[in-house]
Formats: structure tokens, C-alpha cells, sequence
């Protein structure tokens, strides 16, 4: 079969080696292809949909859009014209014929192979399965279903609420006197999430997520039967969001704790919550398998779960999460819709957010709201056929903490105007905003070992202190490197290159070598800053976690490497870490989920189809102070914020939005 697969598609095959090898395909898509050709009689069209839906997912996307397929794919691949037309041609060669012109005609050419389930017809558990317009790998299109199915149901959820008795602790737990005019979302967001088993609460960088979703713990404490029953789980992507969550929510409840004296025992409720868990921890990862111990057959233990940084959910996370919730389960999704989606497939609050800007309450939202939260909805985010999703979402829509002009050029940047982005970056004279326009390598280097006058010194900072050493105690010294650490990042928007990680990262060791401020001796060194890239159950590391170098207390010449967990740090061996990077460069994508003082951003001197509106917002956002931007060429910024991720999914057309 394979012989006769490969005489027939010879050129096409050869036309999806020469992309690998010039780095436009992913080689498991070319794979994928190959694979689909030896289930049987396989059609040009079927092999070219399945090359390219195999090369999109692995670029986030959870389907294969036919009318994609049928226009021009080349601008959503990074391709040029001519390669797309090179492998129509190879395709069509292979094929005996033209493929087809239109959706209708990928469609048809589609449903008639052996290898495509067309949902609704007889299910052979194909690989491929077509629904409506998308063509997806059956995995992705089963977690879609799944996550549409539970995103329904959960929506449509209506729980009796005493309106009266939710308004009198809404207006203890929320300070009038601080709001500042205007609709008081937050107090809105608490009355909504009440409502229903599914709330999803989204918003920017402090307009308050984390301080809403304490008081409306305080508000579930406050109407259950009986508090202390009340099991509550706290859970994020990564280990340092779950950190940042649990540390922000005990913050909120001691501070309303205060204030609510002997109305509610909320420190000792609190108290009884656990630590907030990575997904994958509170699921119950396995090695080696992408199976979980907690399932729709063995559901987690939990009455409320609340959900931080869900941007950075992917599909089949999300489907598992949804899968494993028991159907009584209350569901607070928290997170900014306008960041990058996660690297894997999907883009599920962005999907479910996607008209989270226009509110579209209906009747009963507005009186409801009005009797629970004394707030009136204005008439612009009303509609009276919203649909029953838009009444379980709110969109925080002011910042507490991020004013300014970093707040104004993420604003201007999220809005698409280049403009404006431009004019806040070159009009910035307190020193929070600088852009290097037309910077050269060395500028970079500069930045990266001394940072930029006001802002702190860059990697400099931390490793003087490691080159001072522990003194007496070991785990402070640990912790204060780990600080400074935070202080100050590089991240770049690409991975190759001068200008990407891998160049950047090589040229900075360089340069603290020559500043002395490292010594290099193979691969591990002290003051090495290193990012995980896999998870590893034996160490207990994650996918994510970021961590320094330093010197074995106890073992004189071995190194470990020291991550912070919470309010204390954790060491591994250096050399039981198989799965890691130097961290001085790290991708925009990398950095969710993290704050650091001073964020550079390093832009590549070309745009590309990753260098997109939401990479930049989501770099912007990074700097809790200052913010760098370098670019070799200044026209790229521009070009960058034109542009979108968009990511293919069924997921709004299933939820109806
Ligand atoms: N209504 C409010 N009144 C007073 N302070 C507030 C209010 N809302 C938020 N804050 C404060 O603003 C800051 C940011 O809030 P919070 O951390 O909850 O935002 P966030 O949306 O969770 O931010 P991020 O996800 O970016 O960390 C906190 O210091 C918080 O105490």
C-alpha cells in the first residue's frame, strides 16, 4: 500500500519534504500525512487537508476550516504564495486533476473517504472527522464537543438566589467609598457568579480579579447551610500562577477577614482551603500517559473551583477539567481574554469571552443584578436576546494597578492602534516606558546585564548577589536570589535567530562571562537561570517553572537548582534536570502567567505570522513597573499590532455565540 501511496503522490510528497527541510512544516505533519495514506485509498485532497490540519494544530488551532483550505492558507502559515501554489500543484499532480475550488467541493472530495467520519453518519472511529465546514483530528473534536456540551449545561444552570439577603454582604464586602462612579463590575461579577455553576470572570491585568473572587468566596461561605462543609479548590496552568493565586486570595481574605469581624470567621474558612495546585496536580497527572486519575467516572472532591489564568487553558485541558468537575460543582473561570491562548491547541476563553466587551445581558440579568448588587447595567451592554452564556460572563473593565502609560500602551495596543502605541512609547518622560527604535545586537546586551538607568540594574542585580554568597542562612539568601531575579526579563517574540531565544540567550552568557558576573563551565554553572520545558513527575518540576543555580550546601561542587514555591523554595539536583533551557531570553508565550518588575520585550527585525496584537498586549503586561521595547527595525511594531491570532475552533458555532 505504501509503495503504490508513494508512486502515486510522489510529487507530493517531495514537495512536503522540501517545506520541512525549510523549516515551513512541522515534520509530524509531512507524518501525519503518510499515515493517513496507509488507511486505505487516499485522495490528494484527503492527504493535503490532513498535511495542513496536522501543521495547524500544532500552531494552536483545533480544526481545519474547508473555506481556509479553499482560499489562500498561505498568510496563516507563514508561507509564501509560491509554496502554497508549489504544493497545490504537486498535489494535483499526484491526484490526476484540479482540486477542489470551493468549501463545498473540499467537502465533498472529504466526506467520500474512507478515513473521515462525516458527524451523523455511520462512526467507524475514522481519525478524521468532518463537521459542518471544519475538518478536525477526532481527539480535538471530541474535547470541542465535550467542552460545549459542559459549557452548556453548566451555563444553563439557574440557582435560586436570595437577592435581599446577597445585596446586604455584597455592600459590606465591597467599599463604597473607594469605587470611583461609574457600574461596579466587580460587585456585578460577585452577584452573577452566584447565580449559576458556571461563571467566567475576565478582565486586564488588576482590575481585580483576584480581589472579586474573595469576596465572592466570602459570599459563598456566607449563604452556605454549612460553611465549614463547603469544599473549595484553587487551581492554575502553571505551579507560579497557582502560587501568585493562592498568595493574592489569602492577602484579600485576611484584609476582608478585618473588616468582617465576627459577621463571618473567614480566616478560619480560609484557613481550611487548601494550597492552590497546577491543573495537571489537582487532575492527577500521570506519567506517560495523557490520561488523568480524576475523570467523569472518578469525579474530583469539590463544591466550588476556581480557576486562574484560564487564557492559558488549552482544549484538551479544559475538556478534562470540564469532564472531571461533578455535575453539582460551581465553576469560576478567571482570566484576561485578551492574552495569548496557550501554545497547545485551543483558545477557550477567548472563544467563550468573545463578545464579553458588549456585555449582552437580558431583562432578567439587569433586574437580578439590580435587586442583588444595587447596580444598574447601562443600556449599551444590554440585549434582550443575549443567549444564556453572555449572562454568566463579566469583564472587569478598570485597572487598579496598572494606570499609566504602561496601562495606556497596553490599552492602545489591545485597541490596534499603532498610533497611539507609538506616540505613548516616544512620549513617555517619567522613565516607565523606553523604546529602543532601530537597536542593534548590542543594546540588547547592555540592557540585559545593566538594565536601564531608574529601573535597576538587569541580570547584574541578581548575580552580584550570588557571587556575595549564602552567608549564614542558606534558604534567605535562596530566596532574596530568586527575588531579583524577578526583577528583570527579556523575552523575545520568536525563537530563532539573532533576535530570538536561542541567540539571545548564547549572546547574554557571553556577555556576563566577559563582566565576569558568570563563570561557564559546561552547561551548568552557578547563578544559571533555567526554565523547564516538560513536566517531570520524579523531580516534581513543571512545564513552566523557573528556577537559579547555586551551590549544594551540602555536597561541596555539585549544584542544584532552587525554585520558589510559594512562601519557601525547592531544589533539584542540577543534573537530574533533563528537560530545561537557560532562562536569561524566554518567549513572550513562556512569561504567562508572570510579572516581573522591569519586562524588555525584543521584537525581530521582520514581521512573521506569530508576531501578532495579543503577543504584544500579552509581553506589555508583563512589567508590574517599566517596560523596554527593542526593535531592530521600528516598523515592526506596527505590522505587529495589525495583526491577529485567530485561532479555528467550532467551539463559538457549538455554544451558539
Ligand atoms: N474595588 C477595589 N477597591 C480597592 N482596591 C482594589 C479594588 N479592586 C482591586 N483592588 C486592588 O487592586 C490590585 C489589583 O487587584 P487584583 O490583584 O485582584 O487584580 P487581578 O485582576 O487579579 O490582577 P492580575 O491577574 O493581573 O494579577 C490589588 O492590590 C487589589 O487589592
Amino acid at each position: 500500500m505504501m509503495i503504490d501511496q508513494d508512486a502515486e503522490h510522489g510529487a507530493l510528497f517531495a514537495a512536503i519534504d522540501t517545506l520541512t527541510e525549510g523549516g515551513k512544516l512541522r515534520r509530524l505533519a509531512g507524518t501525519f500525512a503518510r499515515f493517513v495514506a496507509t488507511l486505505g485509498h487516499a485522495p490528494a485532497p484527503l492527504l493535503l487537508a490532513s498535511l495542513l490540519l496536522s501543521e495547524l494544530e500544532g500552531r494552536g488551532h483545533s480544526c481545519l476550516v474547508l473555506a481556509d483550505l479553499a482560499g489562500d492558507p498561505s498568510p496563516q502559515l507563514g508561507w509564501t504564495d509560491g509554496e502554497w501554489t508549489a504544493l497545490r500543484t504537486a498535489a494535483a499532480a499526484g491526484g490526476k486533476g484540479a482540486l477542489p475550488k470551493n468549501a463545498n467541493g473540499w467537502r465533498a472530495a472529504l466526506q467520500a473517504c474512507e478515513q473521515v467520519w462525516p458527524v451523523g453518519d455511520l462512526d467507524f472511529n475514522q481519525p478524521l472527522v468532518l463537521d459542518g465546514e471544519r475538518l478536525y483530528l477526532r481527539r480535538y473534536w471530541r474535547d470541542e464537543a465535550t467542552v460545549a456540551a459542559s459549557v452548556r449545561a453548566r451555563a444553563a444552570v439557574g440557582h435560586p438566589v436570595d437577592a435581599e439577603g446577597v445585596r446586604r454582604w455584597l455592600d459590606k464586602l465591597f467599599d463604597h467609598a473607594a469605587r470611583d462612579g461609574g457600574t461596579d463590575w466587580q460587585k456585578i461579577a460577585c452577584a452573577v457568579a452566584l447565580r449559576s455553576d458556571l461563571a467566567v470572570i475576565t478582565g486586564g491585568p488588576g482590575t481585580g480579579k483576584t480581589y472579586t473572587v474573595a469576596r465572592l468566596l466570602a459570599l459563598l461561605f456566607a449563604q452556605a447551610p454549612d460553611a465549614t462543609a463547603l469544599r473549595i479548590a484553587l487551581a492554575a496552568p502553571t505551579g507560579k500562577a497557582a502560587a501568585r493565586l493562592k498568595q493574592s486570595i489569602d492577602t484579600a481574605l485576611d484584609d476582608l477577614a478585618g473588616k468582617l469581624g465576627a459577621a463571618l470567621p473567614l480566616r478560619e474558612l480560609a484557613g481550611r482551603m487548601g494550597a492552590a495546585r497546577t491543573l495537571h496536580s489537582l487532575l492527577g497527572a500521570r506519567p506517560d500517559t495523557r490520561s488523568f486519575a480524576h475523570h467523569a467516572g472518578n469525579p474530583l472532591d469539590v463544591d466550588v473551583l476556581i480557576v486562574d489564568e484560564a487564557s492559558m487553558v488549552h482544549l484538551e485541558m479544559m475538556a478534562a477539567l470540564l469532564a472531571a468537575l461533578p455535575p453539582h460543582a460551581r465553576l469560576i473561570l478567571l482570566g484576561d481574554k485578551d492574552q495569548l491562548a496557550s501554545v497547545e491547541a485551543g483558545a477557550v476563553l477567548g472563544d467563550l469571552c468573545a463578545h464579553a466587551e458588549e456585555g449582552n445581558y437580558d431583562d432578567a440579568t439587569a433586574a437580578y443584578v439590580h435587586a442583588a448588587a444595587g447596580e444598574t447595567i447601562p443600556p449599551s451592554f444590554r440585549e434582550r436576546d443575549g443567549g444564556p452564556l453572555a449572562q454568566r460572563i463579566v469583564m472587569l473593565r478598570q485597572s487598579r494597578r496598572f494606570g499609566g502609560p504602561i496601562g495606556a500602551l497596553a490599552t492602545a495596543v489591545n485597541q490596534g492602534d499603532a498610533d497611539a502605541a507609538r506616540a505613548v512609547l516616544r512620549g513617555d518622560s517619567g522613565g516607565k516606558l523606553k523604546w529602543f527604535e532601530g537597536a542593534r545586537p548590542g543594546d540588547v546586551l547592555a540592557l540585559a546585564v545593566d538594565g536601564r538607568p531608574g529601573t535597576g540594574a538587569g541580570y547584574r542585580e541578581y548575580l552580584e548577589l550570588v557571587r556575595q554568597g549564602p552567608g549564614a542562612a542558606y534558604d534567605e539568601w535562596v530566596a532574596a536570589v530568586l527575588r531579583r531575579f524577578e526583577r528583570f526579563r527579556l523575552l523575545c517574540a520568536v525563537r530563532e535567530g539573532e533576535w530570538g531565544v536561542a541567540g539571545l540567550n548564547e549572546a547574554i552568557e557571553q556577555k556576563l562571562e566577559q563582566a565576569r558576573l558568570i563563570a561557564r563551565r559546561g552547561e551548568w554553572y552557578v547563578g544559571r537561570p533555567v526554565m523547564v520545558t516538560r513536566n517531570d513527575y520524579a523531580t516534581g518540576v513543571y512545564n513552566g517553572d523557573i528556577g537559579v543555580t547555586l551551590p549544594d550546601p551540602q555536597r561541596p561542587g555539585s549544584l542544584r537548582v532552587w525554585f520558589s514555591d510559594g512562601d519557601t523554595v525547592r531544589s533539584v539536583l542540577a543534573t537530574r534536570l533533563r528537560n530545561v533551557e537557560t532562562a536569561f531570553a524566554m518567549t513572550v508565550h513562556k512569561s504567562q502567567g508572570s510579572e516581573f518588575t522591569h519586562t524588555a520585550m525584543v521584537l525581530p527585525p521582520q514581521a512573521n505570522a506569530i508576531l501578532a496584537r495579543e503577543l504584544v498586549y500579552t509581553g506589555i503586561t508583563r512589567a508590574r513597573e517599566f517596560f523596554t521595547l527593542v526593535s531592530p527595525n521600528a516598523t515592526v511594531l506596527g505590522q505587529a499590532i495589525a495583526g491577529r491570532t485567530q485561532r479555528a475552533s467550532g467551539l463559538r458555532e457549538a455554544l451558539g455565540i
